[in-house]
């Protein structure tokens, strides 16, 4: 009876074909000759389980008279740790339970998916799988590391089986309540005159690919796919980025390295003023690098002195988180007009605090009610804020430059309490003519930023236009602490008054908002590891694509269906189109992303494979899938590099 016959792949796959009688395996000449050759169990273990139960190889007597080998019940115990497993070798099947390995016994090997039922195991009735052997009892007569030569095993062999064995989990063997050989043993291996491999060293823990990765313990729930929140956040991020410019805009098609202008607010109708000028903001993408930045154009401005631009060379130098990086400065007349244009990073979905916290929002239905949205910032919100202010601000003045723009309609909300100051640099050149000094514009800097935290906690962007109220809601809603902060900025310059002290006053504030960053990267490196598992499976798919039916390969034997490209294309019906006991298809994206990640893995999980007729069937390991997947696609990439 052929049992396993070899794959027209030269990859190892099992191929089951109809059994054969009792008699053709008897007619076997390798089967007979086998059985003059010693058991490998009895050289390995000391001792066969199951040579009174069918072991077809050769059993010497022992001394006395008891079965060979067999450890006395005084005697120390063997080294018959290895499990089939261990050494990678299948598992025994007792001859008198397997007469055949049909698909029916074979299932014990299978995939543990069981609500998948492959086409030809739904029709046939299937008999019931025979016990698996115990792992110890693992004979290795059918097979070396190479399964498909059944004399190809030599004691030779036990070296290969040790460089095996050094990736697998060193607890392995303690949670089999056994050993490694100690001197003893060692002793007892050389009385005994049997080969026992050495001591395998372990060097790593081999890791478990096919599981998804876990979070981080305990902390954040684990979910395969991002947090909703802000998978939103980024889609909208990203197709914000990608609007097209309305009609007749009447802009220009290339603006110095930049093209695609898109206005960020309303062109016409009431119009304030940035300072004496009129400003209009745009996204544009670099010609160059193809990324979105933001235009700021000054309109009819007229550059008296190229100096002016220094500062933006200082600006573009300063990296800092809670300020939005300043990129180039020019002039044009692209617009028809003299205009001096300042380029930013673009933060796509980005809101100014204006318009997140002062702007009117539309009343909303609530218990059938109309209410007017509550537009207060909670004081956690409005510390953290002017933590990330404060630095921003102590980096500038420490760069020997001050902000001259701090305002509820400058300072952007670029993601979640995330804030940057906008608009950097404008100002120096647009002032570069009346010159101040510096360490007086950084004391202005002190007390915009004071009158913003009115503006914010008193919800009114003309909060100080009447002071005593101000301070009064100020202190109603928010802490002393809140208060004072506010009272210490707008207060009047002094020596003593700087950035420098404000951090004195809020030190205790800036532990937590470092808490709270630390958890946020927490959280987002949980949310990449889901996703970069997803992109693992995703170039796997899409190798699969690229192999799968190729139409002009439809002719060429390598590729037919009887190689390599056949397993693959098994593989993908057992992955894709598993069916049910009725025969529905089985829409399971849990058993999708269980094979697939098994398959990237390419564990030695044994999967059963059928054939669209249901003639044959494979069992091959994962392993042997992907490097099946590997072949073929290697010689794709090949073949398109030679075009
Ligand atoms: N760097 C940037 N990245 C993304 N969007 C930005 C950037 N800078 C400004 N914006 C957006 O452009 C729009 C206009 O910005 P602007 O600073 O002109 O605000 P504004 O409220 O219109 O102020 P003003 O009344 O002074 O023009 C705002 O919606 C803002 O979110």
């Amino acid at each position: 009876m052929a049992y396993f016959a070899r794959p027209q792949s030269r990859n190892a796959a099992v191929k089951i074909v109809t059994p054969t009688t009792q008699e053709d395996k008897a007619k076997s000449p390798s089967k007979k000759d086998l059985t003059q050759r010693q058991c490998r169990n009895i050289l390995i273990y000391g001792s066969c389980k199951f040579q009174d139960k069918g072991c077809i190889y050769y059993h010497p007597p022992s001394p006395d008279g008891q079965s060979p080998l067999t450890p006395q019940p005084d005697s120390p115990p063997l080294q018959a740790s290895l499990t089939a497993q261990a050494v990678n070798a299948p598992i025994f099947v007792p001859k008198a339970a397997s007469t055949s390995l049909t698909g029916a016994s074979l299932s014990s090997t299978t995939s543990t998916a069981p609500v998948f039922v492959p086409r030809s195991v739904v029709s046939p009735a299937p008999t019931p799988a025979p016990p698996p052997a115990p792992p110890p009892a693992a004979v290795y007569e059918e097979y070396d590391h190479d399964p498909y030569d059944p004399h190809a095993y030599s004691s030779d062999a036990v070296e290969p089986l040790t460089e095996q064995m050094q990736d697998l989990d060193p607890n392995y063997y303690q949670d089999q309540g056994t050993h490694y050989p100690s001197e003893y043993d060692q002793q007892f291996e050389s009385t005994a005159g049997f080969y026992l491999p050495p001591q395998p060293t372990f060097t790593r823990q081999p890791l478990n690919y096919h599981l998804y990765t876990q979070p981080l313990p305990d902390t954040f729930s684990h979910t395969y796919f991002l947090n909703d929140d802000l998978r939103e956040e980024l889609q909208k991020r990203s197709e914000i980025i990608r609007t097209a410019p309305g009609p007749g805009l009447n802009l220009p098609d290339e603006l110095q390295g930049y093209h695609t202008l898109v206005p960020l607010e309303a062109i016409g109708g009431d119009r304030r003023k940035f300072g004496n000028w009129y400003s209009t903001v745009y996204r544009a993408t670099s010609d160059t690098t193809g990324v979105a930045h933001t235009l700021r154009r000054i309109e009819n401005y007229r550059l008296m002195h190229q100096a002016a631009f220094t500062a933006i060379e200082t600006w573009s130098r300063i990296r800092q988180p809670n300020i939005v990086s300043v990129r180039e400065a020019f002039t044009t007349r692209a617009f028809n007009d003299n205009s001096l244009v300042v380029a930013y990073d673009y933060h796509s979905n980005a809101q100014t605090l204006y318009e997140a916290h002062l702007k009117l929002k539309a009343p909303t239905f609530h218990n059938g009610r109309v209410q007017a949205q509550s537009t207060a910032i909670p004081e956690r919100t409005m510390w953290t804020y002017i933590v990330q202010i404060a630095n921003a601000v102590k980096v500038v003045h420490d760069a020997g430059l001050a902000v001259r723009m701090i305002d509820a309609t400058k300072v952007l909300l670029t993601g979640k309490n995330r804030i940057r100051i906008s608009s950097c640099g404008i100002v120096d050149v647009l002032m570069y003519d009346s010159r101040q000094d510096i360490a007086v514009l950084q004391q202005e800097d002190l007390v915009m930023f004071g009158r913003l935290i009115f503006v914010l906690c008193c919800n009114n962007l003309a909060a100080m236009n009447s002071g005593p109220k101000a301070l009064e809601t100020l202190g109603r809603q928010y802490s002393g602490d809140m208060k004072n902060v506010a009272l210490f900025l707008i207060s009047k310059p002094g020596p003593h008054k700087n950035i420098g002290q404000l951090f004195d006053m809020i030190g205790s504030r800036l532990l937590t908002e470092m808490d709270e960053s630390l958890n946020t990267v927490d959280r987002l490196e949980s949310e990449l590891m889901s996703e970069l598992e997803n992109a693992r499976l995703v170039r796997l798919l899409c190798k699969f694509g690229f192999i799968n039916e190729r139409p002009e390969f439809a002719r060429e034997p390598r590729w037919s269906e009887t190689g390599d490209r056949y397993i693959i294309k098994l593989f993908r019906d057992f992955v894709f189109h598993q069916v049910d006991e009725a025969g529905n298809p089985v829409v399971n994206l849990s058993h999708v992303l269980t094979c697939l990640s098994k398959l990237d893995a390419g564990i030695d999980e044994r999967i059963m494979l059928v054939s669209r007729d249901e003639q044959n069937c494979l069992v091959v390991s994962y392993k042997e899938v992907k490097s099946c997947i590997e072949s073929a696609f290697s010689d794709l990439a090949r073949a398109s590099s030679m075009r």
